[in-house]
Parts: structure tokens; sequence; C-alpha cells
């Protein structure tokens, strides 16, 4: 999550409605008439002459939990920065929903398009309670100070509650974020990007650090979120991207390697050659 490019996208957001009138800019509103929230078509990214992404194809369906996979330098997070327009790719098309190119917008401009990334560490408010850190993502402000004073409505108050409930952080909405686990840092965040009501998350490497059992709550909590977010997942860790995964891609080398199910891709001789080893 990042505040500053929320803000700063929002305020572009409306001199980019007034300067593109037929575009669909508002989130929830992203047209998903093709069957797909996401579509990348033939991208490509070369890092001095380095190949990142090579043609690469991927489209994502409405409410899908996806798992990417991949060995080491594959890809993912580059893909990740061409979706959300931290790197321009050299060539290609990039889709939200059927009339989003959101490669005509800024990276600030597609944060608040609906779209909400997750990198691998937390990023939360660490001198400020749980509730405070909601309470700033609800009401669509990410700066410390004067927001923190203004009222809660109920329906935000509401929804403050459901997120705590959401992200089993119940138990401690007074506890300074800084003084949670690793794991309930993560989940605090995704709480907040959550309070954004984005139709697609990115999210980096999600369990990296977590304990077992934060692992396997965050696979609850990534399963309840499926149907009503798209969710496109990058991991390493196998036993839990076996725990969510219901369809699989593998990328190698800029381009993908393989998708199916899990038991499909890890049956697949040239997964077992380039990732998951004999
Ligand atoms: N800004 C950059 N400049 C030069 N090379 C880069 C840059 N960003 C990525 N690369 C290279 O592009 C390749 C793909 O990197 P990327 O981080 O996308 O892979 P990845 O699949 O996310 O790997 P990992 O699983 O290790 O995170 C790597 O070889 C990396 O060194």
């Amino acid at each position: 999550m990042n505040p500053e490019l929320l803000e700063a996208g929002a305020a572009r957001l409306a001199g980019a409605r007034a300067a593109r009138p037929g575009a669909v800019l508002s989130p929830g509103a992203v047209d998903l008439r093709h069957g797909r929230i996401l579509y990348l078509d033939e991208v490509s990214v070369s890092f001095d002459g380095f190949q990142a992404l090579d043609r690469l194809s991927l489209d994502i369906a409405p409410g899908e939990l996806r798992c990417i996979i991949g060995p080491n330098g594959a890809g993912k997070t580059t893909m990740m920065d061409v979706i959300t327009g931290k790197t321009r790719p050299d060539s290609g098309q990039v889709w939200f929903g059927a009339t989003l190119d959101l490669l005509q917008y800024q990276e600030s401009e597609i944060a608040s398009l609906g779209l909400g990334r997750k990198f691998q560490k937390p990023s939360v408010f660490e001198a400020l309670s749980v509730w405070d850190n909601l309470s700033l993502a609800v009401r669509g402000s990410r700066r410390v100070g004067a927001a923190l004073w203004r009222p809660l409505s109920g329906e935000q108050r509401d929804r403050i509650d459901e997120l705590l409930q959401l992200v089993r952080l119940r138990d401690c909405p007074e506890r300074l974020a800084g003084l949670l686990s690793h794991g309930q840092k993560q989940w605090l965040e995704i709480g907040m990007l959550l309070a954004q009501d984005p139709q697609l998350l990115l999210l980096d490497e999600p369990v990296a650090g977590m304990t077992d059992q934060e692992t396997e709550r965050t696979a609850e909590l990534f399963l309840s979120l499926r149907g009503r977010h798209s969710l496109v997942v990058v991991e390493h860790d196998m036993s839990f991207i076996a725990r969510i995964a219901e369809k699989v891609t593998v990328l190698c080398e800029g381009r993908v390697l393989a998708e199916g199910t899990l038991p499909q891709v890890q049956a697949d001789e040239r997964v077992i050659e380039v990732y998951l080893g004999r």
C-alpha cells in the first residue's frame, strides 16, 4: 500500500475523467463483459537487453484466485510492476476489464481504479492503533493528522468492525500496529487494502516470514475473499499454494511455461525441470 500514490491518484483521476469522458474510471465500474478482470497481451519488458518478460499473455477472471509460481528471476515481480504502472513495457497491452487500457494511466491513477497491490514487506502506520490504521483506510485518507479527528459515520464504524473480523484482528483494535506480529501486520495491511474495496488484489509473497499458524489463517482469509475480489498471489511456499490453489500459472524466463490445476502443473516435466525439482 502506498498512501501518497492513492491520494495523488484520486486527484489525477478527477482530471482524467474530464479528459477521457468515454472511459470507465470509477472503482466498481470495471467492465467485465468479456469475462476478464485482467488481460495481459504479449507483454515484453527488457532491462539493458535482458528480456524480463517475453510476450507474456495472461488473463484473470472476475473473482478468481490465481496463483503465480516460478523460479527466481522468472519475471513475476516485473509482471506486477507492469500491471500497476511501475514499469512500462516495451510492447504489448494490459487491460483492466474490457475497457481500461492500463498503459494509458499513471501508477497513482491505477492504484485508484480498484486495483490494490500488497508488497512483500508489511506497510502500516506502526505508531497508530489497528483501529486507527483501518479508520484512515476506510475514510480513504492516508494522511495521519486531521483525518483521525473527524468523526466516523456509523457505516464506516461498521465497515471497520467487518474488516477487523475478516482479518482476524477483532481482539486487538487498540493495539499499536508496531506491536503486532509479522503475520498480523500483513493482515492489517490487507484489511487496509480491502477498505478501498479493490476489484483486483495483487499479493507478492504474502506468507513469507509467517509462522505455520499464520500461514494457515492467511489461506483461510484468501479463500474467504475469493469470489468477492479477484486475487493474484505470487508465492514460493508450495504448501500454501496447495492450500489455496485453483488455477496455477508457472512463469519461466518471462513467459507462461504451464497453466492448470496444481496437480497438472506439478506433473508437467518442464515445470519439474525448471522449478519443482525431481
Ligand atoms: N530494474 C531492473 N533492472 C535490471 N534488471 C531487472 C530489473 N528488475 C528486474 N530485473 C531482472 O529481471 C529478471 C526478472 O526479475 P523479477 O524480479 O521480475 O523476477 P521474479 O520472478 O519476481 O523473481 P523472484 O522470485 O526472485 O522474486 C531478473 O533477472 C532481474 O534481475
